[in-house]
């Protein structure tokens, strides 16, 4: 018997035998000792099924670009997409994520282009629902892509003017619908969009498809490289306080979410990731609602960078940071490393 149990045995002297031991009832260390039994006790585990790959597309045929500050990262011509989208698919990948790289001439301040319906990301959308029609495609509601100025919303001198932007913001969001995308998701943090999205889908009978809302989208240092990707780093005048949230907050985050719940998301995301787990733990906990991280483009960079110049182990850094999502309550990962994890996930 255990003289010691209910007290803090390594601090009573009499626990201690005259050899050393420690008289512990409770050694944690047990359930670690072999493979096993850290299997058996494991309390999250990260499947493909977690996995959404957010891809760069591109103009022309057969190109295949590097994204500099992203290294691994390509951006697709839309056959090439097709051609990496099959492979994602074929390793089980649930779904992508889509953004454009348009071409400067295209951008203007209203960001008109998000309305064409031949644009890249529409293209895209047919082509991948013909030839890949297993796998979701999500696409990026927001201006950015396609304005002149590199903000998400309209403006109006130096201030983004929130409801004419809403009701553009609906507009893209049908074009995309109706070009095949199955989840709309809103990153541009207007107020009010999810509401006015999710009824003009309804009214265009388009009842089935999903909205994944960026509930909570910070104001964050960790987009660069992304900006880089899709060409609006050079473009943006100023930054994006005035509608993404302050990194300081984070009762504001469940105010947000609340607001997006009510208006009839079906999905929550958090982004960035790694820098607001706890941000993510709150949503899941409060709404219980599918919830999503982005491990934006800034981490995905960190961790490469760090693992080329062999400052840490690339590879189990990426699965950990993966399966940390998991543990802080997310029910998926926005993910550049999806296709590389998926595979690691396949090795046995
Ligand atoms: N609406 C734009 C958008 N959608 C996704 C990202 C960032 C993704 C990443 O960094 O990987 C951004 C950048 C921004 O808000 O400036
Ligand atoms: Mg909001």
């Amino acid at each position: 018997m255990h003289k010691t149990i209910g007290k803090l045995a390594a601090t009573d002297p009499a626990a201690r035998a005259p050899d050393g031991t420690l008289d512990l009832p409770h050694r944690l260390r047990r359930n670690r000792r072999a493979d096993w039994t850290r299997r058996l006790v494991r309390e999250t585990t990260l499947t493909v099924d977690d996995l959404i790959w957010p891809i760069f597309l591109i103009d022309g045929e057969k190109r295949r670009e590097p994204v500099p500050s992203m290294p691994g990262v390509e951006r697709f011509s839309i056959d090439e997409a097709a051609r990496a989208v099959t492979e994602a698919a074929a390793l089980g990948v649930p779904a992508i994520a889509l953004f454009p790289f348009t071409d400067p001439d295209l951008r203007d301040p209203d960001g008109s282009e998000a309305l064409n319906d031949q644009n890249l990301v529409c293209r895209a959308l047919r082509l991948l629902k013909r030839e890949v029609p297993e796998i979701g495609l999500i696409t990026d509601v927001a201006l950015d892509p396609y304005t002149s100025h590199g903000h998400d919303g309209l403006l109006d001198g130096e201030r983004i003017l929130n409801d004419a932007t809403v009701a553009t913001l609906v507009r893209q969001a049908l074009t995309q619908a109706e070009a095949g995308a199955d989840v709309i998701a809103p990153s541009d943090m207007m107020d009010g969009r999810v509401g006015a999205i999710r009824s003009a889908l309804d009214d265009a009978g388009k009842a089935d498809v999903q909205i994944m809302s960026y509930a909570a989208k910070y104001a964050s240092a960790f987009y660069g490289p992304f900006r880089d990707a899709i060409g609006t780093k050079k473009a943006l005048v100023g930054d994006k306080k005035t509608y993404q949230m302050d990194p300081a907050n984070g009762d504001e985050a469940e105010r947000e979410a609340e607001l997006d719940v009510a208006e009839g998301a079906d999905m929550l995301m958090v982004k960035p990731g790694m820098p607001y787990l706890d941000v993510l733990r709150r949503l899941k906990d409060r709404f219980r609602m599918p919830t999503y991280a982005y491990q934006v483009s800034g981490e995905y960079a960190m961790i490469t960078a760090a693992g080329q110049n062999g400052w840490l182990d690339h590879d189990a850094a990426m699965m950990e940071s993966l399966v940390c999502f998991k543990r802080a309550g997310a029910d998926g990962v926005l993910t550049y490393f999806a296709v590389e994890a998926a595979r690691r996930l396949k090795q046995p």
